[in-house]
């Protein structure tokens, strides 16, 4: 069975490769080795003059292929096909946003380039002014001739030669009444032209008399050009603008990857948007990943700039099939897209909000709400970017409360300090001691809002207990978008002090905050696991990865086996593409987005933008509104002894615990070991009461919780003593409402 759409291979022309070379499902592929034996002189014998031999009990195998019920029959195969139908309308017709763009460039550049030739057309006058002279006299050279009838000359001579004196005598007359006649119509035509001319000129005024002298002289000017005089009006090319993909670039760009074998092109090369689309089966053994993480080599094969050459896979398809997209510009030499927000509009966090864009320049969205973004990239990868932008999104919707922890002290987000209700912008200990209050405070708010949303009736949260955007208008119960930014976050999680519990809290609010209308933003230039609690890593749930040096951290930031999966952001170049890289929505949901770039200056009036819509909203509070943030631990014993906890440890002994407590929080807990005697004085009795003491005093401390201790026996490490079970103490964190580790 032949497929219906099966095209032969073109002789002549060596951009075109088979297309499409796959099988039609049922279609036995026709092997090197069948065509091998087709080509020889092997004898070949019809199956009907095959005698079988015991028959009934052969054991050969049948060629399975041949069975009719694994062939795809007719509808099938069409259904096949009629799935890979590219689509009926081109790509600008589909999309808004792409045929917008065409038409105002289309405009812009009918307006540029009419507005360029106009400005020069005075030069492009006096060239042809210069050369009219020229061509005044080829004009009049060739009245000349048609006149006096020269083309006949030659002619005349040679019959005079030969002396046919008749036939002489007829071309002499011929010739004299045809130069008589043009000569007269000359003459009635050049007097006519004089003449009307004269009289134009004599009556118009001067300025419209001058179209006529410039559009004479233009004329003469334009016959006066010689064989290799330089085009009046100049041209020029792109360098910019990249020649057209063709099938053999792609078959030998793969190649010199060390990619040998048949490259089958599922579909014909297709323009994409601005640029091209090839979609191609690999040979069997190599995978999509292969060419994603050698980018840079297949650009270079293609002779192509790395900007223009985006090499994805298609998990739906198969781990083989490459989507080869290639830009018709430069993208790094083009004009910067602008945030669709940049000039006006507002936000509203329930809904999307512009990202950046796609390599194909569509704009790419992201909804902010029940989530939260982790980016991560080495320094100088663009992550500002990533973060203005969200940041600048949260400052445009009035309802959205704002805390931003810029931890690098660049200042960079300052443009959104205004509408600030916490803003530090510093890489000091007191800075990372108030992003670890401002963590205790979520967290604390956290709390709030899980109680008040727990008491609404099950009407006013259909789709489970979080927030809706009609809680979120109720002022009085406080469910507003509440977006919390912590730029740089490894200065914090790497502080020897706050660290541990900053990290801790985070993680939980990772895990927690999302369906409460708390969305925590993190960004980290240092994506290992000191600097990027593995508990956030594990958890967040949209990230951003910017160009990385390796495997590690590209899971850090995009989450467990993405480097695996082909998802690596070690394909980008920082410096080339600073602001691109994956942006995982889900771990499969992924795509490369270059987020968009707002300089400072335009950030600073946006944020001005931002702080009008507050003022008219009435939704200005905290620092904004003039008020001073007092930092506040809101931290309870649970808290204290939940950081402390050794991990692993289901059970500790209170002795231990109140010593920890008490470096851990030297303030509070501090009196709870004090004792009159130094320990190394104390007999073997007075450390027993010590102990009991300090025992007794965490018991007390503990009773308002609800938790008990009891006695705890840990073999080899002293033995059956008053302690703590790590349930307890989660069941009582889950009690006050406090989110507990182990929940
Ligand atoms: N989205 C973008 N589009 C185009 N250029 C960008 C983009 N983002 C960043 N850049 C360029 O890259 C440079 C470095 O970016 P940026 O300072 O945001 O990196 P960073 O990752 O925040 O660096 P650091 O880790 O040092 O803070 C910028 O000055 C800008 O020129």
């Amino acid at each position: 069975m032949s497929h219906p759409e099966r095209h032969e291979q073109h002789p002549d022309h060596e951009n075109v490769v088979s297309f499409p070379t796959r099988p039609a499902i049922g279609v036995v592929p026709e092997t090197e080795t069948a065509r091998e034996l087709e080509r020889s002189d092997v004898e070949r014998v019809a199956p009907e003059d095959v005698e079988l031999v015991d028959a009934e009990n052969s054991v050969a195998s049948r060629p399975v292929d041949d069975l009719p019920a694994t062939r795809g029959g007719w509808i099938d195969d069409h259904k096949a096909l009629l799935e890979q139908v590219p689509a009926l309308l081109p790509s600008y017709l589909r999309d808004k946003q792409e045929m917008a763009e065409n038409a105002k460039f289309i405009v812009e550049y009918y307006a540029r380039m009419g507005a360029y030739r106009a400005t020069r057309s005075p030069i492009y006058l006096l060239k042809l002014t210069a050369r009219s002279p020229r061509g005044m006299g080829r004009a009049i050279g060739v009245w000349g001739q048609w006149c006096f009838d020269t083309e006949a000359n030659e002619l005349r001579k040679t019959v005079a030669n030969s002396s046919r004196t008749s036939e002489y005598m007829m071309l002499s007359r011929q010739h004299g009444a045809r130069v008589r006649t043009r000569i007269l119509v000359s003459l009635i035509l050049a007097l006519s032209v004089t003449t009307v001319g004269a009289v134009a000129l004599a009556a118009a005024p001067a300025w419209a008399a001058m179209p006529g002298i410039v559009a004479m002289l233009a004329l003469f000017g334009a016959a006066g050009a010689k064989a290799d005089s330089r085009p009046i009006v100049e041209r020029w090319t792109s360098p910019h603008i990249q020649r057209e993909l063709t099938s053999a670039e792609v078959v030998s760009s793969l190649e010199a990857l060390g990619i040998k074998g048949h490259i089958d092109f599922v579909n014909p090369i297709q323009t994409d948007g601005p640029g091209w689309r090839a979609e191609v089966d690999l040979p069997p053994g190599y995978l999509t990943e292969k060419v994603l993480e050698e980018r840079a080599k297949l650009a270079g094969a293609m002779r192509r700039p790395l900007t223009t050459v985006w090499p994805e896979s298609d998990p739906e398809a198969h781990p083989g099939r490459l989507v080869l997209w290639v830009a018709k510009k430069d993208p790094a030499k083009t004009k910067r897209r602008l945030w669709p927000l940049m000039k006006s509009g507002q936000t509203d966090l329930f809904e999307d909000i512009p990202f950046g864009f796609n390599p194909r320049g569509q704009v790419i969205p992201l909804n902010l709400m029940y989530t939260n973004l982790l980016i991560g990239g080495v320094p100088g990868s663009g992550k500002t970017s990533g973060v203005m932008v969200t940041a600048l999104a949260g400052a445009l919707d009035p309802t959205c409360e704002m805390w931003v922890y810029e931890l690098k002290g660049s200042g960079d987000l300052d443009p959104v300090q205004p509408v600030c209700h916490r803003y530090v912008s510093g890489d000091d200990d007191e800075h990372c001691a108030s992003g670890l209050d401002a963590l205790r405070k979520l967290e604390k708010e956290l709390k709030r809002r899980k109680k008040i949303i727990a008491g609404l009736p099950a009407d006013q949260v259909p789709k489970g207990r979080k927030v809706y955007p009609h809680l979120a208008r109720e002022k009085k119960l406080g469910l507003h978008p509440l977006l919390a930014v912590f730029d740089e976050a490894h200065t914090l999680f790497e502080h020897e002090d706050y660290g541990k519990e900053a990290a801790d809290i985070a993680g939980r609010l990772v895990r927690k905050a999302r369906a409460y209308g708390i969305i925590l933003i993190i960004t980290t230039q240092r994506p290992d696991a000191k600097s990027l609690p593995k508990v956030v890593s594990d958890n967040v749930s949209t990230r951003f990865c910017l160009a990385v040096t390796g495997h590690t951290a590209n899971d850090l930031v995009l989450g467990t086996s993405m480097y695996k999966n082909g998802v690596r952001a070690t394909m980008f170049d920082p410096k080339k593409e600073a602001g691109t890289g994956w942006l995982a929505k889900s771990s499969h949901d992924t795509q490369i987005v270059r987020a968009a770039f707002i300089e400072q200056a335009e950030a600073i009036e946006i944020g001005k933008r931002a702080l009008a819509l507050r003022t008219a909203a009435g939704t200005l509070t905290g620092e904004a509104a003039g008020e001073s943030i007092t930092t506040e631990d809101t931290t309870t014993l649970l808290d204290h002894l939940t950081t402390v906890w050794p991990s692993g440890e289901d059970t500790m002994h209170s002795v231990r615990l109140v010593e920890a407590l008490a470096s851990f929080r030297p303030d509070t807990y501090a009196h709870w070991v004090e004792a009159d005697t130094p320990l190394e004085e104390m007999s073997p009795e007075q450390m027993r009461t010590h102990e009991t003491r300090m025992a007794t005093t965490l018991s007390n401390a503990l009773a308002p919780f609800g938790v008990h201790t009891g006695q705890v026996t840990k073999r080899g490490g002293g033995g059956s003593r008053k302690g703590v079970k790590r349930a307890d103490l989660e069941a009582a964190m889950n009690r006050s409402g406090a989110p507990a580790e182990a929940e």
